[in-house]
């Protein structure tokens, strides 16, 4: 791959010159052959990993609108909607549990993937965007169906054993218009995520700069996400983003990053570079067996999460829960 150089000659493992695109600082995540076994380390300590040569979606690396379009049938899909660029994440079931003054900022509509190409197709600026999220099942076109039965499954198993992972979840499939961003959040899962056409930006956080991301709280519809916006950052109100530094990597056709459990990650498709289409791979995180001491910062955050969830089950109003946790903390443990 030709690799430009930029004027401070500082080119990105991607080849492209690494353009610095927010407030914080960032190194590159490392791309290393599947085979290397320095990548099987990362895996192993839960850090994040660009893998080359894994075969794993390689029959799916044919899926562009049209193939698509062919295979999909005429079944309705999972399809967000948008007034800006931003799809930032949210629980339905949650929306309705607490009578919170909550404006979901997209609105999902189900339909054809037909219907999806078209809105695509013919988007101009000012019109709403859209980036389909369907969870891949039997009930996709026979094509579909048979590109995903020749997955590399047999390197995903001997990974799952190898790093003791848990059951495979889902496998979410993923189509979006340049310039679309998931916001940064975390999942409860780990998470091979396959790149297939087009390339996205991938920026990562340790799960320890918790107290730099400020997740809303658990109760609310945007759990797991966080409420700072990297275009807007408030530092009134997030005074820890000052501290904030991460990790990126720009990911294309055949590429799997590896996002571990609890890792804090922004997604977004690169502009002017077309649509993109990714397949990740969700894994349940494997049992613990021995707690050792003193714990990973991932397990303080699922700590954190439950404390969260037992208090508001005990006060019932999430306005309590806040007054309380102050009470306990400030002048006897701060
Ligand atoms: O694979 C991942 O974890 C990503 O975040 C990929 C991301 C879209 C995910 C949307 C979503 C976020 C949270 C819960 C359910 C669905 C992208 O590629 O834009
Ligand atoms: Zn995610």
């Amino acid at each position: 791959m030709s690799t430009q150089s930029t004027m401070n000659g500082d080119t990105a493992e991607s080849g492209y010159p690494h353009v610095p695109k927010y407030f914080f600082p960032t190194q590159q995540i490392p791309k290393l052959s599947c085979n290397d076994p320095l990548a099987d380390e990362l895996i192993s300590q839960e850090k994040p990993v660009v893998l080359t040569d894994t075969k794993l979606c390689e029959s799916a690396l044919k899926w562009d609108l049209d193939y698509l379009a062919n295979n999909m049938g005429n079944e309705r899909y999972m399809v967000f909607v948008s007034q800006n660029n931003r799809f930032k994440y949210y629980d339905e079931a949650k929306m309705k549990q607490y009578r919170i003054n909550f404006n979901p900022p997209t609105r999902r509509v189900d339909m054809t993937f037909t219907e999806f190409v078209k809105k695509l197709r013919e988007w101009k600026p000012g019109d709403e965007r859209v980036y389909l999220q369907q969870g891949l099942n039997n009930t996709f076109g026979r094509g579909i169906v048979l590109d995903f039965l020749q997955f590399n499954w047999q390197w995903l198993n001997v990974q799952q054993k190898k790093h003791n992972w848990g059951p495979l979840t889902s496998n979410l499939l993923l189509v979006g218009m340049e310039s679309n961003i998931t916001p940064v959040h975390y999942d409860e899962q780990q998470n091979f995520f396959c790149q297939l056409i087009g390339k996205k930006r991938c920026i990562l956080f340790a799960p320890e700069h918790y107290e730099r991301l400020y997740p809303h709280p658990v109760y609310h519809p945007h759990d797991r996400q966080s409420q700072v916006d990297f275009d807007m950052p408030d530092l009134e109100k997030f005074p820890g983003l000052d501290q904030l530094q991460g990790w990126e990597t720009v990911i294309g056709p055949g590429e799997v990053l590896y996002i571990p459990m609890y890792w804090w990650h922004h997604i977004e498709s690169l502009p002017n570079l077309g649509h993109t289409v990714s397949v990740n791979f969700w894994y349940k995180g494997g049992p613990t067996e021995s707690v050792e001491y003193p714990l990973k910062p991932r397990q303080k955050l699922a700590i954190m999460r439950n404390v969260e969830k037992m208090l508001l089950e005990a006060l019932k109003d999430p306005g309590e829960v806040g007054p309380l946790l102050r009470s306990l903390v400030l002048g006897r443990y701060s």
